[in-house]
């Protein structure tokens, strides 16, 4: 098979608990980023790999608008996934930062994970991500093929054979290709153990049990953004914001019942979009309200009182002043 290397996992059971290789006692410790067109799995991955939802996915694409950290910790190794939004043609000044997010993230880390569904053909998209990647002499890339449950062997080998390919036609040499099925679990713990050796030896950097280090109110705001764009499908697919405005315990609760009350504006472009998203009676508000309630309580550990507002920002996307005060 010339010199392309494809990883599988091995059918004895894995012993994740043993460091493998040699060099039993080195640590290692660094940053990861997944990239990939719109929708090719990278949160759900990130997710997977940290074992608990920290990366916010859906089913739309771009929903991903903040740089979040997942932490794999391992008794050998910190692995630190930056999860990024996909790169794309800019069409507004949103667009333009996100892709300016991603190249400097591209830039700071040690591996990337270049994602790509087994289900489509590689296209023009993910031509233009790999081309952007072969500028990036120095940092290793692995290709990740994404989504395996959803082809046959046959498949998912021309897929494999397409991304060796694409390496070579642009003039590099993938340091790993690994299929994956995040949502089927499948071979994700091995992605994990080809990532680790590709990092800097080094101490942790983040404390045992952190698995992000996204600040909670982001993290929250997320939640309520994810539940919000539930079910609205086509009709505003990218006009919504969050901003949490406060979150604070309750006072005079016992020490045994804290509530935390959490405010948060959802903002839309457009006054016309109040009604889909309030919906008719504000069921559809309300309904987001319990939905990402329920999330934000498991999230925290702790019983939340949430408090929705919907307003308009006209034209966020576009304003410089709105996108820097709704945090981009
Ligand atoms: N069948 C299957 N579906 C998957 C798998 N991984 C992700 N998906 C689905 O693919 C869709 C996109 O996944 P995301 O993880 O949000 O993709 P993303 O690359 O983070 O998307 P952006 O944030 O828009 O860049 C979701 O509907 C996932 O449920 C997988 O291993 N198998």
């Amino acid at each position: 098979m010339g010199g392309m290397s494809v990883r599988t996992q091995s059918p004895e059971p894995s012993d994740s608990s043993e460091p493998s290789g040699s060099s039993g006692s080195v640590h290692r410790a660094g940053f990861a980023c997944f990239v990939g067109r719109p929708n090719a799995g990278k949160s759900t991955l990130t997710n997977a790999l940290v074992g608990q939802k920290v990366a916010i996915t859906s089913n739309r694409p771009q929903t991903t608008r903040h740089t979040v950290r997942g932490i794999v910790h391992r008794p050998d190794a910190q692995l630190i996934l930056v999860d990024t939004p996909g790169l794309h043609k800019p069409r507004t000044l949103l667009g333009e930062r996100l892709n300016d997010v991603v190249r400097t993230t591209w830039a700071e880390v040690d591996v990337i994970g270049f994602c790509l569904p087994a289900d489509q053909k590689i296209g023009p998209g993910d031509r233009f991500i790999a081309k952007e990647l072969a500028g990036i002499r120095k940092t290793p890339k692995v290709a990740i093929v994404t989504k395996t449950d959803l082809v046959d062997s046959k498949a998912l080998a021309e897929q494999l054979i397409a991304i060796d390919q694409l390496g070579k036609e642009l003039g590099f040499e993938w340091a790993e290709i690994v299929p994956v099925s995040a949502t089927g679990g499948r071979q994700v713990d091995l992605l994990a153990d080809l990532l680790v050796p590709l990092l800097p030896e080094g101490p942790t950097l983040y404390p045992e049990g952190d698995l992000t280090d996204e600040p909670e109110q982001v993290m929250v705001a997320e939640l309520i953004r994810e539940a919000a764009l539930e079910g609205v499908r086509d009709e505003l697919p990218h006009s919504i914001a969050v901003v949490v405005e406060e979150m604070l315990p309750r006072p005079d609760r016992p020490a045994d019942r804290p509530l935390l009350d959490i405010h948060a504006n959802v903002y839309i472009e457009r006054p016309s979009q109040k009604g889909i998203i309030i919906g008719p009676k504000g069921k559809r508000l309300k309904d987001v309200g319990i939905k990402s309630r329920k999330q934000i309580e498991a999230l925290l550990g702790t019983p939340v009182f949430l408090d929705l507002h919907v307003k308009v920002a006209k034209d966020w996307q576009r304003d410089p002043k709105q996108l820097r005060r709704l945090g981009f």
